[in-house]
């Protein structure tokens, strides 16, 4: 099967090195071909002609900027009518998509990390059976995948598409607290992340809610209390929560642009 990523990007280079390390025959696009060095070196094709890549492929992917995304679909349109067009550009609806072309269309939000077979991506879409069985092939190829209902898809981008911003910001402050009581500064990166990779896992498995977790790892009068206590008083858990409805909001306002 020959895929087409429109885009490749941040995201849709590593969707496209996704789907290679799967087996399929990858087709990707950009105007300035000369940044995809990385691409060309895994053997994915890397052209500047949106037109001759869709032409070649059986489904599309679509991961331009919001902004792009009409431009390019009204220059696809003719080749895209009856094929799949999985879209991962934020806050553009289904309905918006089918304005452009008569294609079979998918609304999709994967994250970064796509890179590393452990995206969350969640899917919109109208299409049922053998359609959705590949849709969700190609998906799984990115990690985790569920199919939501399109009116999830803004909120699915403000929490796991910018997701990793947020754990990043979190993971740094983690390290720069090692850093502060005097750990070295490999040691404290070593220790936060496989702390974050260990919590992550063990909610995962044991489908505990964090309260429980949590409640497991502070000892009464002992020192992860006086932790927890600071990071209350920091607010941290509005912090998350304002943070999540920003970027909804704004995947909402996107949609009003195209
Ligand atoms: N970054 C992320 O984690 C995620 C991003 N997304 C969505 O993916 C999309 C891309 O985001 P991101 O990867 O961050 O952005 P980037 O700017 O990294 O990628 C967009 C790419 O599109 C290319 N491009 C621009 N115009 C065209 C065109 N006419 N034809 C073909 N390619 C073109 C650009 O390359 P050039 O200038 O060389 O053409 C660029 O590399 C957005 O819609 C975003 O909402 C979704 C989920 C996660
Ligand atoms: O920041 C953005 O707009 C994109 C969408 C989700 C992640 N990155």
């Amino acid at each position: 099967m020959r895929v087409a990523v429109l885009g490749a990007g941040t995201i849709g280079g590593a969707i496209a090195k996704a789907l290679k390390k799967a087996g399929y025959d990858v087709v990707a696009t950009r105007r300035r071909i000369e940044k995809a060095k990385e691409l060309l070196e895994l053997g994915i094709e890397v052209i500047s002609d949106n037109r001759e890549a869709v032409e070649k492929a059986d489904v599309v992917f679509i991961a331009v900027k919001p902004s792009k995304v009409g431009d390019v679909l009204e220059e696809i349109a003719d080749l895209i009518e009856g094929k799949l067009v999985i879209s991962v550009v934020a806050g553009v609806s289904l309905k918006e998509l089918k304005r452009f072309a008569k294609a079979k269309f998918v609304r999709a939000m994967p994250n970064i990390a796509v890179l590393v077979g452990e995206s969350f991506t969640a899917y919109a879409t109208e299409l049922e059976g053998e359609e959705v069985e590949l849709v969700e092939r190609l998906l799984r190829t990115f990690g985790d995948c569920v199919r939501v209902e399109e009116e999830h898809m803004d909120a699915i981008t403000g929490l796991s598409g910018s997701g990793p911003a947020y754990v990043t910001v979190f993971l740094e402050a983690m390290v720069y607290g090692g850093l502060r009581v005097g750990l070295p500064r490999d040691l404290a990166k070593r220790a936060s992340l496989q702390t974050l990779l260990g919590t992550a896992k063990l909610l995962m498995e044991t489908e505990r809610h964090p309260a429980e977790v949590r409640e497991w790892v502070i000892t009464p009068g002992g020192t992860t209390i006086d932790g927890v206590f600071e990071l209350e008083e920091g607010k941290i858990r509005t912090a998350v929560m304002k943070a999540v409805d920003a970027a909804t909001k704004k995947s909402r306002i996107l949609s009003k642009r195209v």
